[in-house]
């Protein structure tokens, strides 16, 4: 059992912040010194680390909690397997062909009580210290344990926005307690970079232990290929990225040509670039960066944890997800699951997953009753980034949703592109994927399944700078057989002064109505 001693736990607090922590049951307990609100404020810290030194090199005199680890386990595996492997194995599915998982070992992680883990993530936020300023990497323990805090690679991504859509809930549902966990505010503009801090910096790992990996590729949408080649061109390390010809915006096509990438345009749809990076990473040392390696999900895992944080460690009743690959529901189910398993909370919010009517293979899926998954061709649809008709994590996604009551929903494009508008014209400025989240939340509340009092958590999964085209198409409502009901499109007016005042009344007079 690993045992703490008190200089080890002074090296994680501030010496300004009280923490009673209450260790593996075998150690000693303690209390780190602290400051009360009401008491005389701290003296300045005279410890800043020598001029000389990083915080990298900081990070090399903090001692870590040992005797953690992770491995690749067959995913939902039966107790009686035994097939594993080690992290610093390349490898992306299990001898049957099947996808894996990263397996923590719990028994050691349940050394500390769940007072102790969410003391210890709490005393992270905010901070520089590396890696812990990541929301990702404050959680060090459960995403990769035995890295190297020198091989991390991190832009300390996380730590987002759990907004109050105050408005939005008020006027549009009645609701009082909704939220938008804002993914998407983040180094490269969506949830990606989460689980592409672990993965590129496990492939730095690799490199330095000189296993055979020449660069990393994926297949994209348009976010997995930003965050990879924005976190590759960190760490030095070639990226290849393959995109559906003409499917992506174009400012997430600029974003990999300008961070360097490798970058192939090719004629097909997600699904025909997944298909490619797969044969092609089978046979060239090139590492596979999308979702079906489980090693990404880590990293986006602790935007559950963080939510649960937000909320001092209360649970939401539900959290909505828009779902593409699926790699993401999963994700969230696993953030929440360990959190009650290691004792931080006592259970688990309802998942709901929003697809695209047009690219929906995850609801005919949960219409059917779960029998015989089809996968399909997804059609064009606003939300570019979640056309995805033969998702990798289909498996993933459905044991998330059994484990957590979970419920799917679908947007056509109208209701996609009108629950934007409506969200943009309460102040936020989301992105179409968020806008097919939303419509499920709207679908939800209307059937009365969730209800005004739920605490909800809506997950905005990019920034909606990335799809200005859509919002310049809709409010200047050239979008074919589409209403585009809440278009406000700009005013051309005479540069003079009466043509100005003429506008401006007829406006006011609108408005005053209103009031
Ligand atoms: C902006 C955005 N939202 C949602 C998703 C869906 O996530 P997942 O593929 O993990 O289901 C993706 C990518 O697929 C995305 O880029
Ligand atoms: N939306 C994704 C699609 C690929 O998903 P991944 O999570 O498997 O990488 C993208 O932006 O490319």
């Amino acid at each position: 059992m690993a045992s703490l001693s008190l200089l080890h736990f002074t090296t994680y607090f501030p010496s300004h912040t009280q923490t009673t922590l209450k260790p593996p049951s075998s150690a000693v307990s303690f209390t780190v010194r602290c400051t009360s609100p009401t008491s005389t404020p701290p003296p300045p810290q005279k410890h800043r680390r020598p001029a000389e030194e990083n915080i990298r090199d900081e990070a090399r005199r903090r001692p870590q909690l040992q005797n953690l680890s992770a491995r690749y386990v067959p995913f939902n595996a039966p107790p009686s397997s035994t097939e594993s492997y080690s992290l610093d194995e390349i490898v992306y599915r299990s001898q049957s062909g099947g996808l894996l998982d990263v397996q923590h070992d719990l028994t050691a992680l349940k050394n500390y009580d769940g007072e102790f883990w969410r003391n210890l993530f709490d005393s992270r936020v905010g901070k520089t210290n590396w890696p812990y300023g990541s929301g990702v990497w404050s959680k060090k323990e459960w995403v990769l344990p035995q890295i190297d805090d020198d091989d991390i690679i991190s832009a300390f991504e996380g730590n987002s926005n759990l907004f109050w859509a105050e408005r939005f809930g008020k006027q549009y549902l009645q609701m009082n307690d909704l939220w938008v966990k804002h993914c998407g505010i983040t180094h490269t503009g969506s949830f990606k970079d989460l689980g592409m801090t672990v993965l590129v910096s496990q492939v730095n790992r690799l490199r330095k232990l000189n296993k055979p990996v020449i660069g990393v590729g994926c297949a994209s949408t348009g976010d997995t290929s930003a965050a990879l080649s924005a976190y590759c061109a960190s760490a030095g390390i070639p990226s290849i990225v393959f995109l559906p010809a003409d499917k992506i915006s174009m400012a997430q096509l600029v974003q990999p040509i300008a961070n360097g990438a490798f970058v192939l345009s090719i004629d097909t749809d997600f699904d025909g670039c997944m298909n490619l990076i797969r044969e092609v990473t089978a046979e060239l040392p090139i590492y596979l960066a999308n979702s079906l390696n489980s090693l990404r999900l880590e990293g986006q895992k602790t935007a559950a944890i963080e939510i649960l944080q937000q909320f001092n460690w209360e649970v939401p009743d539900w959290v909505i997800v828009p779902g593409g690959n699926l790699g993401n529901i999963y994700a969230f189910y696993k953030g929440f699951d360990m959190c009650k398993e290691l004792g931080l909370v006592d259970r688990i919010p309802r998942l709901v997953c929003a697809q695209a009517a047009n690219a929906n293979p995850l609801y005919l899926h949960y219409k059917s009753g779960y029998k015989d998954f089809q996968s399909l061709k997804a059609n064009t649809t606003f939300a570019s980034a979640i056309q995805i008709g033969d998702p990798v994590s289909i498996d993933r996604a459905v044991y998330a949703l059994k484990m957590s009551n979970g419920i799917v929903e679908e947007a056509t494009e109208e209701e996609l592109m009108d629950a934007t508008a409506l969200a943009d014209s309460t102040g936020m400025f989301i992105c179409p994927h968020t806008g097919v989240a939303l419509t499920a939340l709207m679908k939800l509340r209307k059937a009365g399944v969730i209800e005004a009092n739920d605490r909800t958590v809506v997950v905005s999964t990019a920034h909606g700078l990335k799809f200005t085209q859509s919002k310049i198409d809709y409010h200047s409502k050239n979008i074919k057989e589409m209403a585009c009901r809440l278009a406000n499109p700009p005013v051309n007016v005479k540069a003079e002064f009466g043509s100005v005042m003429d506008v401006l009344k007829e406006y006011l007079k609108k408005n005053e109505s209103k009031c």
